[in-house]
């Protein structure tokens, strides 16, 4: 069981000073989930996501990620260039941090490099790099694989971020707000790339503040409040959200709106038409969406 385990958190704390970003916080992700993170700015998601990739120190809980505790890798830099003061040897550094993908906010312009150099310059840090030109497509820069960094657009830098987090074939890939920034046609494209890493296998923790992105790409999301995990499930169960009410509205024959609640709304929908004598005027059917569950999740 713990082998189909690639992330497993027990009671995870951290504290800046007094702050204490992250209280207690216990998360299991399945190896080739996709698993979204959502909660209010401030929540403790980026400190959470950082402990995992071993970018920041925790100050108590069990984490392991990949088989491996993140925290033994800290303060190593990509290749294992510097070991810091882990008790891991360089290889085994460079060997854990070659099989976690990271798609930073904004890794930011390489000056006078292209696209394709950059990506191709990064796929030399990894054992098993994928085909840098390929990549390139991938991401949907292939039009751009000749253009300098800086000349590239907000959405097309994180198009590029994306491609460094994803060149070295990674087992996990962790992508913060990876989508912020995009304009709708981008975003689809995006999510088209993820479900695509993921149907090969690739384990997926995302952040993001969209919960139609949540919604369209998690097997699971995990609200956090202020350093909490409030719930985790599949994004159609989050908070009861399957047993929520249905709101049934129309119009009487005078055109006078009319709404009700109701947990069988067909039932209703079809005391309606007979009592209509057939199609009911502006006939609707809603259930709560998932912002709307996460809102009163999180106290609004
Ligand atoms: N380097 C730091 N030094 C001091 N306090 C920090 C640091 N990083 C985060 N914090 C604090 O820790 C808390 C959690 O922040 P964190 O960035 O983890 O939240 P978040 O859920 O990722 O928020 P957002 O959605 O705004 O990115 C906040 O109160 C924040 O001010």
């Amino acid at each position: 069981m713990e082998d189909e385990l690639a992330i497993s958190v027990r009671g995870l704390r951290k504290a800046y000073g007094d702050n204490v970003a992250v209280a207690g916080v216990d998360l299991d992700v399945h190896r080739g989930e996709v698993f979204a993170l959502l909660g209010p700015n401030g929540a403790g998601k980026t400190t959470t996501v950082e402990i995992l990739e071993g970018y920041r120190q925790r100050d108590a809980g069990q984490v392991n990620v990949l088989g491996s505790d993140p925290g033994l890798v800290f303060g190593s830099r990509l290749r294992g260039s510097r070991a810091g003061s882990a008790p891991t040897s360089r290889r085994q550094t460079a060997d854990w941090r070659s099989r976690v993908g990271i798609v930073l906010q904004g890794t930011g312009e390489f000056d006078e490099l292209t696209v394709a150099e950059v990506v191709r310059h990064f796929s030399g840090f990894y054992p098993g790099a994928d085909d840098p030109d390929k990549v390139v497509e991938r991401v949907g820069l292939g039009a751009k694989a000749n253009a300098r960094t800086h000349t590239l657009s907000g959405g097309q830098k994180r198009r590029l971020d994306v491609a460094l987090g994803i060149i070295g074939r990674p087992e996990l890939l962790f992508l913060d707000e990876p989508t912020t920034g995009f304009d709708p046609e981008a975003r689809r494209e995006f999510w088209e790339l993820i479900r695509d890493l993921a149907a090969a296998g690739t384990t997926i923790v995302l952040t993001t503040h969209y919960l139609d992105e949540a919604e369209s790409l998690a097997d699971r999301v995990g609200v956090i409040a202020a350093g909490r995990v409030i719930e985790v499930a599949p994004p159609n169960l989050l908070g009861n959200r399957q047993d929520a009410l249905a709101t049934v509205s129309w119009r009487t024959p005078d055109g006078t709106p009319e709404t009700a609640q109701s947990a069988t709304p067909t039932a209703l929908v079809a005391e309606l038409a007979a009592r209509f004598g057939g199609e009911v005027p502006g006939l609707t059917v809603t259930r709560p969406t998932l912002e709307d569950i996460y809102l009163s999740m999180i106290g609004h």
